[in-house]
């Protein structure tokens, strides 16, 4: 199959890219390279340097091949962020998976994956598990934009015939365990890299935001999930959209608080992470764990790394390997294949 991935130089798209490229599929990345990293796209995959917001160059690379399907990653998407510039996150996330998936419409386009998010759940202090039947209430404007392109992508299945897989993902973290790719971020804003590198003694102590949510420590409790397998979950997905379009909640069903995180990475370097106590973080829900059952019966998917420390211990081998991230690799998908 003939697959595009939007977003396809970060952090989930360019594990995603690998894991379609393994399962011998043919892949082509659009990405403008805000944040995402040329070396992150594979030797020999063609990458377009294109911006979603342009919407005629976006135009001509979904009707530049027959695509079985297209993957959407594109998006700014730090939770903080979305809180101090509220305006810019909708209107950028919005246009941009707006113009994408009218293309997608217009070229005749059969299948997208969206990447889409547990912040659609951020609003109430739940502290159970959360099921694909949840009330959507977002707790950020990043939240709220996600919730706009999934009734886009309503109305491009009701009116256009795209069916769509929406994965609200939930944490991802940890790296490639063949050491292919990994996580950089600028600037990093997640906790799992941000612990290591405090532990590396590459950044200052970390900072804990809020030590008094409604938890059994305090600290924030997240579902954490390896990246490799939250891109078997997408290959899984496209499988799965026949006829209909779906929506399920990609995590591990396990909650670690951020302290028991902090935890995972001494035990795992066998050294001590520096940290102090922060204020809270504006748009933090205090609780965020998915209730993955239909994902699981539906597609048969089932991760391989749900504990913390197959997590952490693949994210700290990359970092480990990779210490200025993509800085140092090079550029493999540069050599004669970038376009615009
Ligand atoms: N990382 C997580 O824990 C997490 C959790 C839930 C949802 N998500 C969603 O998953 C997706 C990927 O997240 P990530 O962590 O890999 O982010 P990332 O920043 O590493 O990747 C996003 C990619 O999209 C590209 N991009 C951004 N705006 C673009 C534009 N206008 N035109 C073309 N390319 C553009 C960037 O250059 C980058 O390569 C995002 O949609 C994010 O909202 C991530
Ligand atoms: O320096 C830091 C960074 C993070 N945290 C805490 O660690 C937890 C996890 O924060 P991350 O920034 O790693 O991840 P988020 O839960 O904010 O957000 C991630 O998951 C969300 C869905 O759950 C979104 O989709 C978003 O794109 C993705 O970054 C939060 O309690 C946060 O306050 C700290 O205490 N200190």
């Amino acid at each position: 199959m003939r697959y595009l991935v939007t977003g396809g130089a970060g952090f989930v798209g360019s594990h995603t890219v690998l894991a379609l490229l393994d399962g011998g599929h043919e892949v082509e990345v659009l990405d403008n390279l805000s944040t995402g990293h040329r070396a992150a796209v594979p030797g020999g995959t063609k990458l377009h340097v294109v911006d979603l917001l342009d919407r005629d160059a976006t135009d001509a690379v979904v009707g530049s091949r027959a695509w079985d399907g297209v993957l959407h990653f594109a998006a700014l998407s730090l939770v903080g962020d979305s809180m101090r510039d509220p305006f810019h996150y909708l209107r950028q996330n919005y246009l941009t998976a707006l113009n994408l998936i009218q293309s997608c419409v217009g070229h005749g386009v059969r299948k997208l994956v969206f990447s889409s998010t547990a912040a659609l759940f951020g609003g109430p202090d739940r502290l159970e598990p959360i099921p694909e039947t949840a009330p959507l209430l977002p707790g950020s404007p990043y939240g709220e934009s996600k919730m706009l392109i999934e009734r886009v992508l309503h109305w491009a299945d009701a009116i256009g015939g795209l069916r769509s897989a929406c994965l609200r993902y939930f944490n991802a973290a940890g790296a490639d365990p063949q050491g292919r790719a990994g996580e950089d971020h600028r600037p990093e804003t997640h906790l799992v890299p941000l612990t290591i590198d405090a532990m590396l003694g590459r950044r200052p102590p970390l900072r804990l935001f809020g030590d008094d949510y409604p938890t059994r420590d305090g600290s924030c409790i997240r579902d954490y999930i390896h990246v490799t397998d939250l891109a078997d979950a997408h290959l899984r997905a496209l499988a799965q959209i026949d006829g209909r379009s779906l929506a399920y909640n990609v995590g591990n069903g396990l909650g670690y608080s951020n302290l028991e995180v902090i935890a995972a990475v001494e035990r795992v370097s066998g050294r001590k992470v520096p940290w102090e106590p922060a204020p809270r973080r504006d748009g933090d829900p205090a609780m965020l764990v998915a209730d993955a059952t239909t994902l699981r019966r539906e597609t048969g998917w089932t991760p391989a790394y749900a504990d913390l420390e197959s997590i952490v211990r693949t994210a700290l081998a990359w970092r480990e390997a990779h210490p200025e991230g993509y800085a140092a690799c090079g550029a493999p998908a540069e050599a004669g294949f970038a376009i615009g």
